[in-house]
């Protein structure tokens, strides 16, 4: 149990830079941990910074106590002393000129007096063996950094306020009461009955956490898409107006690029915001290239884009008639979720609907000219109603699971419950079926924490920028 501290049993003081590297107009430096206040005191000229009070930000300059006092930077330094802090220790913040000499500079002036560099999300990491926030709290951090849009934002934030973990603890309190009441009637074997009485409050109860896990889970599917993005292949044949798409789609403010990191400079991320739905674009590099004939988009090509879409948006040219490749985009397409867009509606219309309509939904395409602007609003709305029932500005969920590990654990518990519901039709002794209940609330302690192991700690963590 992380939380009992097990294998860290003090902390020393950790710094780190905690703006993104690189040239900025402020750049902070950060330090949690007992010795925070004394190692700034140390490299620092200005008034005597254990003696302010906290949550203060003080003028002064950094020094370099090793080469008679020289000025390093001149800056403003909050103090701000345990528990009201991020980590409930000692936090110091250096704000400097922003730059990428005169931070690192600072940085090894903490460091060679008596800091140690953080690791990635080790002051999160603090604030959650601290007590302050919990596991899926924490995570939340991590995901309000990478946020696509602006209602994924909401979701995270939803989460460190720390409401998927009271629905959560709320749900473990249940199990734990019923298997308070299984031991007490366990404890009293002389009354008649008392077996099957309990067997059944253990069948009503895991009924009950069932239905409140399976509620969670249904979260899962638009909260994943929210967190993660929703992969999106756009294909369809040369000329058809796919980069005409791409490029309206990712109409300046709405377009979202992030490099990601240690790729070479061509593997870049593109989101695109779609009613709150980020779209992640899938091998978009074919598409963009008009130049590079040998790079058109073929079916080959195609195939492979598919494979990884969540979502494929097909274009097909309503100013020819239909073609053998179309007709294979069409069928390789079938079993995607997918969308049709009879693209260049302003042109004389030579595509016979005849060819398409047995081979496509007609929930499933949507006709459009990107030139003229028309029915563009539509196909977005298409998109994101597609993955959100109501449309995703009107969904008001306040709790969504959007992680991976999450939605893991709720289906094991879910599973661990099923185990419960069977166990007891099937006449199991209370003792085999407790177990399968004592299971599910371990499953459940995971997400928030209560319940898990060290090294999936570091594994976590490790995930979170440096500085964070
Ligand atoms: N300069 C700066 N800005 C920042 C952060 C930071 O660490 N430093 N944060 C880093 O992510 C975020 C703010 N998050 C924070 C969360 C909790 C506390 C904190 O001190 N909590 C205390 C209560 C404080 C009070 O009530 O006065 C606590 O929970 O005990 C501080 C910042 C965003 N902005
Ligand atoms: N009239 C009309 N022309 C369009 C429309 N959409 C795209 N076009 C034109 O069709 C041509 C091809 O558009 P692109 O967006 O480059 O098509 P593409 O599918 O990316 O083409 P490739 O790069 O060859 O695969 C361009 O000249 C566009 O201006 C439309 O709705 N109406
Ligand atoms: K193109």
């Amino acid at each position: 149990m992380a939380n009992a501290g097990s294998t860290i049993t003090e902390f020393d003081t950790i710094a780190a830079i905690s703006t993104p590297p690189g040239e900025g107009a402020i750049s902070i430096i950060r330090l949690s941990g007992e010795e925070a206040v004394d190692v700034a005191c140390r490299v620092f000229k200005g008034k005597n910074l254990s003696k302010v009070d906290s949550h203060t930000i003080n003028y002064g300059h950094i020094i370099d106590p090793d080469k008679d006092n020289q000025e390093v930077d001149e800056v403003m330094v909050s103090v701000m002393r345990a528990p009201r802090t991020f980590t409930r220790e000692d936090v110091i913040e250096i704000n400097a000129h922003g730059g990428i000499v005169a931070t690192n500079r600072i940085l090894q002036l903490l460091l060679s007096n008596g800091a140690r560099l953080a690791e990635p999300g080790e002051f999160t990491k603090r604030a959650f063996l601290n007590g302050r926030i919990d596991l899926s709290q924490a995570e939340a951090v991590m995901d309000l950094i990478r946020a696509k849009t602006d209602r994924s934002m909401q979701v995270a934030l939803n989460q460190l306020d720390g409401n998927l973990s009271g629905l959560i603890r709320k749900i473990r309190k249940d199990i734990v009461d019923t298997l308070a009441q299984v031991e007490v009637n366990i404890d009293y074997p002389e009354y008649d009955a008392v077996e099957q009485m309990t067997t059944q409050l253990l069948l009503e109860q895991a009924t009950n956490v069932q239905a409140h896990v399976a509620q969670l889970l249904k979260t899962a599917k638009q909260g994943k898409v929210l967190r993660e993005g929703l992969a999106t292949a756009i294909i369809g044949r040369p000329n058809v107006g796919k980069s005409s798409i791409l490029n309206h789609l990712l109409h300046e403010d709405k377009a979202i690029v992030t490099e990601i990191a240690g790729t070479t400079r061509d593997v870049i991320e593109e989101y695109v915001n779609v009613h709150g739905v980020p779209l992640k674009l899938v091998d978009t590099a074919g598409i963009r290239d008009t130049e590079d004939v040998v790079e058109k988009i073929g079916v080959e090509r195609s195939r492979a884009a598919i494979v990884k879409a969540d979502l494929v948006m097909l274009v097909l040219n309503t100013n020819e008639p239909l073609t053998d490749e179309d007709r294979e985009l069409i069928k390789i397409t079938a079993d995607k979720k997918r969308i049709v867009i009879l693209n260049k509606t302003d042109l004389e219309q030579k595509l016979d609907p005849n060819d398409i309509a047995s081979l496509i939904e007609p929930n499933e395409m949507i006709a459009v000219s990107v030139l003229k602007n028309l029915n563009m609003d539509l196909l977005e709305e298409k998109i994101a109603h597609l993955f959100f029932d109501e449309g995703i500005e009107n969904n008001q969920t306040t709790v969504m699971v959007t992680n991976a590990r999450h939605i893991g654990l709720l289906a094991s518990a879910s599973k661990s419950l099923q185990a419960v519901i069977d166990g007891v039709a099937m006449g199991m002794p209370v003792d085999i079926v407790q177990i399968d209940m004592t299971d599910a609330w371990d499953k459940l302690g995971e997400i928030t924490g209560d319940s898990v192991q060290d090294d999936l700690l570091t594994e976590l963590f490790s995930q979170f920028c440096l500085g964070k």
